[in-house]
């Protein structure tokens, strides 16, 4: 993520040098202006009106660079925002489908809403803020060393208190930071997890129980925001206290300057002008430098959940399916548990032959489908792929050769014709096979736009069989090499089902692994082979 902050760095830097111009400019100006004061009352008008000309130029300029110093800051804040972003999503797309499983996938959502919001409060504008604010201190500074250099020692002293506080201070606040963005983990988990479950809580009257949950988790976020704005006020108080003193000092230094006739009114004004050029800034910097000091805690939070815990190099590339898979000696176990789910299987699935896979409820069916579609690393033997160790094998290459139909479908709220071809470019006529051949035909005829009819809210505006059905055509379309089937005819009637399966039987071009409790005898014949799966106990497998 850093290095996505790096690659903004240009912006950061257009940014802060338009700042730095505009400071300087107005410092200048302002300069100019007190001196013209100054001449003015020695009654110098000549000089003031030859002045007065560059004066006015200087000030005018100042009115674009205003406008491009917002420009320039806002076009740094939507770069880097997007260069994170997408980091961020590349990065979880780049995890094994298994652990992303494993995982409650609203920590992703926390990260992608709370933590980001702090990332920009906290980092990406903190970092332009404290440039910005440096800048105008520095120049406030020059404006009050062009009166006594001597100033800047008050400068530099400030600066060091104030840097010092910052880092002393960070400690407790990033401590408090992470913690609160554990704490909104939980609780966009707990939203996610009652907004799902809303006819269960409204079927057997848990409001009661959902409203008490809500308030303690809403009570601990807020709690813990509260901790942290008592530590930021504590900071920004001690902070304020030693730079008013110094201030005041400045100030004190200035009266006697003045009372002994050592500056003119426009030097005394200059230095009141510096002093409130640095006054801002610097309770800016008050601000955002320990909030600065925080982010890379939650950098590294963020870093961590994007990780892939299980990396083995994969140096197989494998463009095409030619011969067999063979399963030697496979054994599997989940690795936060021991039991013994798979083992000894010995097994060969031939290029386009038909498997059916059957066996009891919790005897590893789908266990065997998640090791064959490289969900998962067999723990005692391996699965080999035309000869090569699927384990070896390119992700990107096998998922290529693979498709598969599930129980659980996910549509995508666009049209029907894009939820079949997820986007690829098909003919006209593979579609309609593919959607003939899903039993899809009847269905998309009777749509209003036909295959352009928009599905909502994955397939809220259609029925469990029509959802099912889209995605079987969309395994069809896909043309690939192997195709897996889990309990995909579940919400279809025996009839609709049937049909479908002789179909997917009868294609010549494909490898079917059907998982299924529902055997029709019509359709078993089909099949090459059926393989029962009985888990680990005796007998533990045959095909
Ligand atoms: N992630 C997991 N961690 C630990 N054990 C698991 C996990 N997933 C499944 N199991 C266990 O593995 C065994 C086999 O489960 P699997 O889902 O493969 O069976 P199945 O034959 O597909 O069952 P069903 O027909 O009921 O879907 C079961 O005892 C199950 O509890």
């Amino acid at each position: 993520m850093l290095k996505k902050l790096i690659k903004a760095l240009p912006y950061l830097l257009l940014a802060l040098t338009i700042s730095l111009l505009l400071a300087g400019l107005d410092a200048l100006v302002t300069r100019k202006m007190l001196s013209m004061l100054d001449l003015a009352l020695k009654g110098n008008v000549a000089a003031v009106k030859a002045q007065t000309l560059s004066l006015l130029g200087g000030a005018i300029i100042l009115v674009p660079l205003g406008v491009a110093e917002a420009m320039t800051g806002n076009l740094y804040r939507k770069k880097v925002n997007l260069y994170i972003k997408n980091y961020y999503v590349e990065k979880v797309f780049g995890k094994n489908i298994r652990e992303f499983q494993k995982e409650n996938n609203s920590r992703y959502l926390s990260s992608m809403t709370n933590d980001f919001n702090t990332l920009e409060t906290n980092l990406i504008m903190g970092i332009y803020t404290v440039g910005k604010g440096v800048i105008s201190f520095l120049a406030g500074m020059w404006l009050l060393s062009t009166v006594d250099y001597r100033m800047i020692l008050f400068a530099v002293i400030i600066i060091a208190v104030n840097l010092l506080i910052s880092i002393v201070t960070s400690k407790p606040l990033k401590r408090n930071y992470k913690e609160r963005s554990d704490l909104f983990d939980g609780y966009t988990s707990y939203i996610k997890e009652v907004l799902s479950a809303f006819h269960i809580v409204k079927n057997y009257n848990l409001h009661e129980k959902v409203t008490e949950d809500y308030y303690q988790k809403s009570d601990e976020i807020q709690n813990k925001g509260f901790v942290i704005d008592r530590l930021i006020s504590f900071v920004n108080a001690s902070q304020n206290f030693i730079m008013n003193g110094s201030f005041y000092g400045i100030l004190c230094g200035i009266g006697y300057m003045a009372v002994t006739g050592r500056i003119t009114a426009g030097g005394l004004i200059v230095i009141m002008e510096g002093i409130n050029r640095m006054t801002f800034p610097i309770f800016e910097l008050a601000e955002n430098l320990p909030k600065l000091f925080t982010a890379g805690d939650l950098i590294n939070k963020i870093e961590d959940s994007l990780k892939n815990k299980v990396t083995c190099e994969e140096t197989v590339e494998l463009k095409d399916f030619t011969e067999k898979i063979q399963l030697k000696e496979v054994g599997f176990h989940y690795e936060e548990d021991d039991r013994q789910i798979l083992k000894d299987i010995n097994l060969t699935l031939k290029k386009n032959g038909k498997y059916l896979v059957v066996g009891p409820s919790g005897g590893g069916k789908s266990t065997l489908l998640r090791l064959l579609r490289k969900y998962v690393n067999p723990t005692e033997g391996a699965i080999l792929i035309d000869g090569h160790n699927l384990m070896d094998v390119k992700k990107e290459d096998y998922f290529g050769l693979i498709a598969n139909i599930e129980q659980q479908v996910f549509l995508f709220e666009d049209t029907v014709r894009n939820n079949i071809t997820l986007y690829k470019e098909y003919k006209e006529e593979e579609i309609q096979k593919a959607v003939k051949d899903a039993g899809l035909w009847e269905f998309v005829r009777g749509l209003p736009k036909g295959l352009d009819t928009v599905i909502y809210d994955n397939g809220r505006n259609i029925s469990g069989g029509e959802r099912s059905r889209v995605v079987i055509a969309r395994a069809l379309l896909s043309k690939a090499r192997i195709l897996f089937m889990d309990e995909a005819f579940a919400s279809l009637d025996m009839e609709r089902a049937r049909e479908i399966e002789k179909t997917i039987l009868g294609l010549e071009d494909i490898t079917v692994i059907n998982v299924s409790h529902v055997i029709f005898k019509d359709t078993k014949d089909f099949y090459d082979k059926v393989i029962t799966v009985k888990g680990s106990t005796s007998p533990l497998f045959n095909g």
